[in-house]
């Protein structure tokens, strides 16, 4: 390499989170190497560096692929992330999340890769005794999904425990939003995130929103969550692997606003950044679906110097919107 920028290995940068963190790895100076199957991710939306096809579950590649690059660290977005479809089908969440996991993990203990930012959830507080959320809250999940980012948190401590693990969990809250520059944006399929599919209907290209639930114990009934610009998370991953540099050990942090916002708040900003109706309904509400989540974000602040700067809800709902008019 002439450059002598470093290789960092990108797991799921194919996908919607990773691809953001590839292009804000590649402005802080590091050279992003995406491995991804493309199960659920996009070719291109690999732009910023090389992306090496392969599967968590194939630890030969994996050790190829490090041997290749030689990188300094992973930074871990690989996994299936639906709440519904983990309540269906659970042992397939298992096998891809965790024992991916631990397929990834002896890989880098093979080829003496140290240092990891894995992509954790506030899908692993389950029902919060309160909000906003801390780190120290009980972890207590109610789908497959979030008990399966909580198992590999544990394996993670349990690694780092030895030493020969510097170990980030980046516990996101929802990521929504798409590159201001318009390059790269959110693109799942099947799509099941409520913004996507507002837009969508705005749009007049999807269904009517359907509302999961009229009845929640909330202030209109609607569930609340904490929307997070992909921007913002992007920026927290580059800090989160500064911080593996020179610290040792397990650390997690909640990446979200500290503000909440309703189903019919996102409906109404919808209809104000578009200019458009979001024509909807009301169905029951989703399993596995809990009424509030709202992070408390100040560790992330006071250890990583990170806070939200791109994550109000017109502009993740304009970049979005923006994207999908390009898209
Ligand atoms: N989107 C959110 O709101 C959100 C919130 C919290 C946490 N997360 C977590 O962040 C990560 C990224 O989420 P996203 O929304 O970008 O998901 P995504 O589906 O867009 O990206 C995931 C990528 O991982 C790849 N992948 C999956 N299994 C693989 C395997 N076994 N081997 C190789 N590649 C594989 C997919 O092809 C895809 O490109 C996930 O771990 C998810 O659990 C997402
Ligand atoms: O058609 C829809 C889609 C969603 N919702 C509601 O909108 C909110 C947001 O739903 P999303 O599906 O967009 O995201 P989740 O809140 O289910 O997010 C969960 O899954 C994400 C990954 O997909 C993250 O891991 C996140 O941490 C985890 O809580 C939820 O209250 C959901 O019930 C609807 O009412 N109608």
């Amino acid at each position: 390499m002439t450059t002598g920028a470093q290789h960092i290995l990108v797991t799921g940068g194919a996908g919607y989170i990773g691809s953001h963190t590839c292009k804000a790895l590649a402005a802080a100076g590091y050279i992003p190497v995406t491995y991804d199957s493309l199960v659920r991710g996009n070719r291109w939306a690999v732009k910023w560096g090389p992306l090496e096809e392969g599967d968590l579950l194939d630890g030969e590649r994996l050790r190829e692929v490090m041997r290749a690059y030689g990188p300094v660290g992973v930074i871990h977005f690989a996994a299936f992330a639906y709440v519904g479809e983990s309540m269906h089908d659970p042992l397939l969440y298992y096998r891809n999340n965790v024992a991916g996991t631990v397929s990834l993990l002896e890989a880098m203990a093979a080829e003496r890769v140290g240092r990891l930012v894995f992509s954790s959830t506030c899908a692993t507080y389950g029902v919060p005794p309160g909000n906003p959320i801390r780190e120290d809250m009980p972890q207590a999940p109610i789908n497959p999904y979030g008990q399966s980012k909580l198992m590999i948190e544990q394996v993670l401590k349990d690694c780092a425990a030895t030493g020969t693990l510097a170990a980030v969990a980046l516990r996101y809250f929802n990521a929504a939003g798409a590159d201001p520059a318009g390059e790269i944006g959110e693109a799942h399929h099947p799509e099941t995130h409520l913004i996507p599919l507002a837009l969508a209907a705005a749009k007049g290209e999807a269904e009517p929103l359907t509302i999961f639930g009229d009845d929640q114990p909330t202030p209109d009934g609607t569930c609340i969550r904490d929307y997070i610009h992909v921007t913002d998370l992007a920026d927290a991953h580059v800090r989160a692997l500064g911080h593996t540099a020179t610290n040792a050990g397990f650390a997690a942090f909640n990446l979200g606003t500290g503000k909440g916002a309703s189903i019919l708040d996102i409906i109404a900003a919808t209809q104000r950044v578009t200019g458009r109706r979001v024509p909807h309904g009301y169905g029951p509400p989703r399993a596995g679906d809990p009424a509030e989540l709202v992070a408390d974000p100040s560790r992330a602040k006071a250890v990583l110097g990170w806070e939200a700067r791109h994550s109000d809800l017109d502009t993740i709902l304009s970049t979005a919107w923006n994207w999908m008019q390009r898209a």
